[in-house]
């Protein structure tokens, strides 16, 4: 057999994507035609401005939402791809990888336990990639002292920890990964020696974790956010040591930087946006790695091999020109068999980002990726146009600029950072540095929008850049998802919020990104989740009017007997079956289906409808508020508790429970005064169909309220 060199390969599943293109073509069909029933009949009111035909408008109205979603939805369903790797067919020498700079966000070590932090950080070290071609940062927005004292901690036990996993090969390298059932597979016996280096090492790990929190506690070091301070930065493991190491030693260990930019209360410092710029130019003048693998706090590297697989796109010659990043899926190691409120996000992770590989590649999701450099800075196939004017777009620092001309990363003679450059690094990571230069717009992450890896990611998008995705059957790294209603909930609502006002700015995806150099199905794809607001219309309108014309009898559907009541039943399968069709083969089962839809419905209702008011309130009025939710990644055990029985908890949603539980009495009354009615005249041919719809939401709210209610009994 002839052996294939290739680093990857592509494929379009069949024959699911042939069945997809035609219920596209049959679905359009009874779209169109129920457009054109609802605007048709709208003409035939006598008066227009009656209740019924106010009903009729606001049902027409939430049905186009319904419709527009579903037709910018297409363009994640033309064509999915699935990609495969091959590490093994790599055939440059390791010293000839390319550089890769690591970078770890975290923000506040009340909601982000600094150990977990510690523990991606160790695992990122733990990379099995040549170790003078990694380093490692940590973006410590919270400007944290005990974070610093934790990671110079984190150095000292990562010189034993990288070594034990080389040595034998460990796969699961984020130590409390490695301690957990996570790393049961790792933790059989290989020889043995085994056991008595991994009990020690336990120990040492123990030892670690309690430094740090007993550090914290006694009030030694400030474990607090320092929210008005100076930059600081701080080399903790240099290269010097490392470069009198062989290139075989276990024990080489990459670069370790500690980086907290400065930031001050009357200054603008746009979140993890303004933390990832800062980092971008400290690391530029310090490894300058050609590829960056950015990591939220909570998601360690659960595959050693990542990062070459990630190479296998970016060193393929046929997709590196114009490819900017490679993302890995966000997968959870606390998602639960039911996971009531869909944490997962199945939708995203499963179908669309596969859908929109088939065209110019999935969205930016936050962490997990591998992206170039260049592509904050440039567009493909343009001749690095900001070399003309460095300084306009990149401001004034010389180092920072020179950093700019070098191809593959900074290698110096020394191998030492000196403190020249550490004074430098200071200097790019303060508030001023920014001030007249192009970053946040045309350089860097943007800060035109709260959700700055999506945006920036469209943005990489429009100017004509590709990305890649990768899942592979071991996820390369795993993160923890919020366990409750309102911790998801808050996650959504900050999603949409943040969506919604990019899609009512000048760089939406219609008036901007179809001009753009980016495909016009890719456009359709992120109108899909941009515009992701209006299913929580559709579904609003279709939660209160309904039920509301039972109530006032009016009727906003066919009746029975009419021809077009058959075309609203096939809609309403069509619909349910493409739903279907997408989550039942991941795996699923129509239980898990069922869950999925259910949580899309209670957040269509809640979260996401709130989500897209908030932007557009905003955006009336003309507030927008600074403030961003930081998801808790300190997972109560009471809320996980519940969570894996599938028992909902809804403590501390607030105002969502309005939303909630007035549709839930809406639809309650307006089924059983409809009911009752019918009963009583024995007439149902006008109000089934409002019958049905509410008795569909009457159904929903009846299983959620079981899931609470046999809670409560067994606790
Ligand atoms: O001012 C801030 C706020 C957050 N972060 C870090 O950004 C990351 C993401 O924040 P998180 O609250 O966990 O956001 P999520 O909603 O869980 O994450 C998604 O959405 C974010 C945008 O809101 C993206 O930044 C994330 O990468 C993406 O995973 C975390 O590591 C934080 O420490 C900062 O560095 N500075
Ligand atoms: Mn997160």
């Amino acid at each position: 057999m002839k052996k294939t060199m290739e680093l990857n390969k592509s494929t379009v599943p069949q024959p699911i994507t042939t069945i997809y293109r035609l219920h596209m073509f049959i679905h359009s069909i009874i779209m169109v035609a129920l457009i054109y029933y609802r605007v048709s009949n709208l003409f035939k009111f006598e008066n227009i401005l009656s209740l019924q035909a106010l009903a009729w408008v606001l049902i027409t109205f939430g049905e186009f939402s319904f419709i527009l979603k579903w037709f910018f939805g297409q363009g994640t369903r033309w064509r999915p791809v699935e990609r495969d790797v091959f590490p093994e067919n790599i055939t440059c020498k390791d010293s000839d990888l390319p550089p890769i700079d690591v970078m770890v966000f975290t923000a506040n070590p009340k909601k982000e336990p600094i150990v977990d932090v510690m523990n991606t950080v160790i695992s990122a070290m733990a990379l099995d990639y040549p170790t003078d071609k990694l380093a490692v940062y940590l973006a410590d927005d919270g400007g944290c002292p005990l974070s610093l004292y934790a990671m110079e901690e984190a150095c000292v036990f990562a010189k034993l920890w990288l070594p034990f996993c080389r040595k034998y090969g460990i796969k699961t390298r984020c130590p409390k990964a490695f301690f957990s059932p996570l790393g049961d597979d790792d933790r059989v016996l290989k020889n043995d020696d085994f056991d008595a280096e991994m009990k020690e090492i336990k120990l040492k790990y123990e030892e670690f974790q309690q430094n740090v929190e007993r550090a914290g506690e006694s009030g030694k070091i400030n474990g607090n956010v320092v929210p008005d301070r100076a930059s600081f930065i701080k080399v903790i493991n240099d290269r010097k040591t490392e470069s009198e190491k062989s290139a075989d030693d276990l024990t080489k260990m990459p670069l370790l930087v500690y980086v907290s930019r400065e930031r001050r209360f009357n200054r603008l410092h746009h979140f993890k946006g303004g933390s990832a710029n800062a980092l971008l130019r400290v690391s530029g003048i310090m490894s300058n790695a050609p590829y960056i693998l950015v990591l939220d706090c909570d998601f360690f590297c659960h595959d050693p091999i990542a990062a070459r697989k990630a190479m296998c796109f970016h060193l393929d010659p046929k997709l590196s020109s114009d490819l900017a990043y490679v993302q890995f899926p966000q997968v959870f190691y606390n998602v639960s068999k039911s996971d009531i409120y869909d944490v997962k996000i199945r939708q995203a992770y499963k179908t669309i980002w596969h859908g929109m590989d088939g065209i110019q590649g999935p969205v930016l999701s936050g962490t997990g990726y591998f992206l170039k450099r260049k592509a904050l800075y440039t567009s493909p196939g343009v001749k690095e146009e900001y070399l003309s004017s460095p300084e306009k777009h990149f401001g004034r620092s010389k180092k920072f600029l020179a950093s700019l001309e070098e191809k593959n990363g900074y290698v110096k003679a020394e191998k030492v950072i000196s403190e020249d450059i550490v004074e430098e690094a200071k200097t790019l990571a303060t508030c001023a540095y920014e001030d007249g230069t192009h970053w946040g717009q045309e350089i860097g992450y943007s800060y035109d929008c709260h959700l700055e890896s999506t945006f920036t990611g469209y943005l990489l998008h429009c100017k004509g850049w590709r990305s890649t995705y990768l899942y592979p059957d071991r996820p390369s790294f795993l993160g923890c998802a919020p366990v409750d209603m309102q911790g998801f909930s808050s996650q959504l609502i900050k999603w949409v919020a943040a969506l919604t006002q990019a899609g009512l700015s000048h760089l939406n995806p219609i008036t901007y990104g179809l001009r753009s150099r980016m495909k016009t199905l890719q456009c359709m794809c992120y109108a899909y989740l941009i515009y992701f607001t209006l299913y929580s219309w559709g579904m609003v309108l279709y939660a209160s009017i309904p039920s509301i014309g039972l109530l006032f009898g009016f009727q906003v559907y066919p009746e029975v007997h009419d021809p077009w009541f058959a075309v609203y039943v096939i809609a309403f399968i069509s619909t349910i079956l493409e739903n279907m069709s997408e989550s039942i083969p991941e795996g699923g089962s129509v239980k898990s289906w069922w869950m999925e839809y259910r949580a899309l419905m209670m957040m269509g209702v809640s979260a996401i409808w709130l989500g897209g008011l908030k932007a557009i309130l905003d955006k009336i009025i003309g507030t927008e508020g600074e403030k961003l939710y930081l998801s808790d990644k300190a997972i109560d055990k009471e809320k996980l508790k519940k969570y894996e029985k599938g028992k909902f908890d809804f403590q501390g949603i607030g105002i969502l429970a309005v939303p909630l539980i007035a549709f839930s009495l809406l639809n309650l009354v307006g089924f059983i005064v409809g009911a009752n009615h019918v009963f009583i005249t024995m007439n149902y041919a006008g109000v089934l169909g409002q019958l049905l719809v509410s008795s569909f939401f009457v159904f929903v709210v009846v299983t959620v309220v079981i899931d609470v209610v046999s809670f409560l009994k067994v606790s």
